[in-house]
């Protein structure tokens, strides 16, 4: 089997990307944001009180005869950036761009925390990071990779995220049209549960590569890149006017200022992040301020290859036994 699906980004500065799903019997179909840095499939539901619920697509699992209470389980979930959901679960049919699962473990919200409300266009998350990583208690549950795994012609899925423009997750195959050149296999360590890797170095706009470890997660539910003090301080000093704001949470820097290219190593390989993408945006409508698209992980205690890194990249997901990761220009 094999699955192709778009991931298109919600806004216009990229700051997550949807994937339609259906669920249950008739099809429900759901945007979810397929996130690497976890583990739990979880959707607005009819369990939502709709005083959290803000224009998003819910599964009602009583509208679908497949649908299966999980009795006596529940989830509970917080990420990196403090939004939280929690609820039960159930299990029903689950289909992603023509891959099936017949028993996907479902987890219906009943409470979500306010920016999952105020994203009005994502109706929930579809974690694609080791089940290790899975919040629900007394039995976790495995992620719909993992169940659909042994019936994938391989098993790996493939991102392909995209400035401005609908990009794919594939499952089960690597399309060859989707990147030049060779692919570099990286090990991926995969305690605590993340897709972790190491970097070979970085380098500023023309500047020298700096040949050193950077160990970190690529993570498709991430916005920005998260890396250490060092090298964004040395990024920043490239940028006329950048300043870390406590204000504003991290780097700003005058929108008009020229920015550099940011280069990361994986092996031998070199991939180049665009200036444009490390102008994330104003740090509010119309501000001749602009947030970095770096961001330093100081107080993180983890390294983060978030979608600005991702979008300037193909990546394998290589889910065999040893799990490896990919990058491929394209
Ligand atoms: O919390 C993180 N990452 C942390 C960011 C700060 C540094 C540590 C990692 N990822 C989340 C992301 O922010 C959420 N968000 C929802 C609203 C639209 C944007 C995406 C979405 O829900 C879970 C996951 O994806």
């Amino acid at each position: 089997d094999t699955g192709s699906a778009a991931a298109v980004p919600i806004d216009d500065v990229d700051i997550a990307y949807v994937t339609p799903v259906t669920i249950g019997t008739p099809p429900q179909t759901l945007q979810l944001d397929f996130d690497t840095g976890s583990s739990d499939l979880w959707v607005f539901s009819s369990h939502t009180p709709a005083s959290q619920v803000r224009g998003q697509e819910i599964y009602s699992p009583n509208k679908s005869s497949t649908a299966k209470l999980l009795e006596g389980h529940t989830w509970s979930i917080t990420y990196g950036d403090g939004s939280a959901s929690r609820g039960n679960v159930y299990v029903d049919n689950f289909t992603v761009g023509g891959l099936s699962v017949a028993q996907q473990a479902v987890q219906t919200a009943q409470q979500v925390s306010s920016s999952f409300t105020s994203e009005t266009n994502i109706d929930g998350l579809l974690g694609l990071g080791f089940s290790t990583l899975n919040t629900v208690s007394p039995k976790s549950q495995l992620t719909f990779f993992d169940n659909a795994k042994a019936s994938l012609d391989s098993p790996v899925f493939t991102v392909d995220l995209k400035a401005q423009a609908a990009g794919t997750y594939d499952f089960g195959f690597i399309d060859k049209a989707k990147y030049t050149g060779e692919i570099t296999y990286v090990p991926v360590n995969t305690n605590p549960g993340y897709w972790t890797f190491t970097s070979s170095g970085y380098a500023v706009g023309s500047g020298s590569f700096s040949s050193q470890s950077i160990t970190g997660i690529a993570d498709t539910g991430t916005s920005l890149v998260y890396l250490p003090t060092a090298i964004v301080t040395a990024y920043y000093r490239q940028v006329s006017g950048a300043t870390n704001s406590r204000n504003y949470g991290g780097y700003v820097f005058p929108c008009s200022s020229a920015l550099p290219t940011f280069t990361f190593g994986v092996g031998d390989a070199r991939f180049t992040i665009p200036s444009s993408y490390i102008s994330y945006s104003p740090i509010a409508p119309g501000s001749s301020t602009c947030f970095g698209g770096l961001q330093s992980s100081s107080g993180l205690g983890i390294n983060i290859w978030g979608d600005v890194a991702l979008k300037a990249a193909f990546v394998v997901f290589n889910g065999a036994n040893p799990p490896t990761i990919g990058w491929a220009k394209k």
